[in-house]
């Protein structure tokens, strides 16, 4: 996205012309207005300027002033495309219903049933093109989703994200412990081939938008000789990685049985080389602050899931607490342990808990609208390299992490 592009003879473009509200490192929502912006026939902006480029534009770019889409002042406005850090397609069937358990509970009795359903193709591809149309209606136009175990049924998932357009990384579901519902879990070789082989299909496909992700479910889902093979295959190929950690006290209780060796929660992902810059983990409810300075120390992020933390009874994640100790966050919808799709609704939930927060303790410092709308957007896109195009608005060039 750049200002300084050339300007071909009679390319089509799309003209826009109104108030533009981002987020930067240094402003959590940042006014620009009035600016003119054109988008070519494939998408890409062209150009952002003043309004007062719109002749020299128009002579340009060859549009006619005509045909610039003008937004109505104070009541239509551009936004960046919202990021959600953490959804599961596959849970969609169950969007809504099922939030009467705790989450170790929830996940027998109503989650890992419906996601065995995604070794049937038709299933497959019903319940995933509606589920990625509704999360673009509301306005996600990037996500991190994990899918199922099933390797093919989340190849499809990707194609059809390619097909309509949304930005992803998407997560074959790896798994080799369940002893309480069996039908669902992958042999431990199993689950590292198909791995291997999901990203090299995907990549091979060479999907402009849409990515792999190496995607563990969870530590008590996990044998350690599996995640530490994940842990180096990502490492070796430089994947991205994204799980669960520290979402509910049960949980936290039943980790620290199965890994007494381990400090603590966030000392098992480190230990198996799941954790770094390139890590993203969900709900982080339970983390200690020395489990906080080590995601900054390898500069790993929370997606902050506050509908399912809220619905399952789970927990209030304290995101100041950790944007003080300078650890990235996101939103996350995590349907369906969250009851909406959309990021706005995650917008409104994170206000919810920051006010309740407050109300347990007087002197705390609540977020602020502005910084839950960066957390939905920017700090949702940080740990996403292919981020790192250089920014144009009216002619400057905006830096929105200088030091990330
Ligand atoms: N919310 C949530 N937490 C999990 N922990 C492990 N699996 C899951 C899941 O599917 N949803
Ligand atoms: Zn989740």
């Amino acid at each position: 996205m750049t200002s300084k592009a050339p300007c071909p003879q009679g390319e089509s473009l799309q003209v826009f012309k109104g108030t533009f509200i981002h987020a930067t490192h240094t402003s959590p929502m940042e006014t620009l207005t009035p600016l003119i912006l054109g988008v070519n026939r494939t998408g890409k902006i062209v150009f952002i300027e003043n309004v007062d480029k719109e002749e020299e534009l128009s002579q340009a770019w060859h549009f006619q002033k005509k045909n610039i889409r003008v937004l109505r002042e104070r009541e239509e406005f551009f936004i960046p495309g919202l990021v959600d850090t953490h959804i599961h397609a596959s849970q969609y069937p169950n969007m809504g219903t099922c939030l009467d358990l705790p989450l170790l509970e929830w996940l027998v009795r109503y989650t890992f049933p419906v996601e065995s359903k995604f070794k049937d193709p038709k299933f497959t591809e019903d319940v995933y093109t509606k589920l990625v149309k509704r999360t673009l209606r509301n306005g996600t136009t990037t996500a991190c989703y994990f899918a199922t175990i099933h390797t093919d049924s989340t190849l499809k998932l990707c194609s059809i994200i390619d097909n309509l357009g949304q930005r992803a990384f998407v997560g074959k579901v790896c798994m080799d412990l369940n002893d309480l519902f069996p039908e669902y879990k992958e042999k431990l070789c199993e689950s590292v081939v198909e791995t291997k082989r999901f990203v090299a299909e995907l990549t091979g496909r060479e999907y402009p938008l849409v990515k792999p992700i190496v995607t563990p479910r969870f530590v008590p889902s996990c044998s350690s000789e599996l995640m530490q093979q994940l842990g180096s295959y990502a490492s070796s190929e430089g994947l991205h990685i994204q799980s669960h950690i520290s979402e509910s006290r049960a949980e936290v209780e039943l980790v620290k049985s199965l890994f007494p060796e381990c400090k603590n929660y966030t000392d098992v992902y480190d230990r198996h080389s799941l954790l770094n810059d390139k890590t993203i983990m969900a709900h982080g409810v339970y983390l200690s602050n020395d489990e906080l300075k080590v995601f900054q120390k390898k500069g790993a992020a929370i997606s902050h899931c506050p509908n399912s933390n809220i619905s399952l009874g789970s927990g209030l994640f304290d995101v100041r607490n950790a944007l003080h100790h300078q650890v990235k966050i996101g939103l996350g919808t995590d349907v369906s342990g969250g009851y909406s799709p959309s990021v706005l609704n995650a917008m409104r939930a994170a206000i919810d808990v920051t006010k309740i927060l407050g109300f347990q303790s007087s002197n705390y410092e609540r977020l602020t609208y502005q910084e839950i709308f960066r957390l939905a957007t920017l700090g949702g896109s940080q740990g996403d390299d292919r981020n790192m195009v250089e920014v144009y608005v009216a002619g400057k060039k905006v830096v929105p992490f200088p030091n990330a």
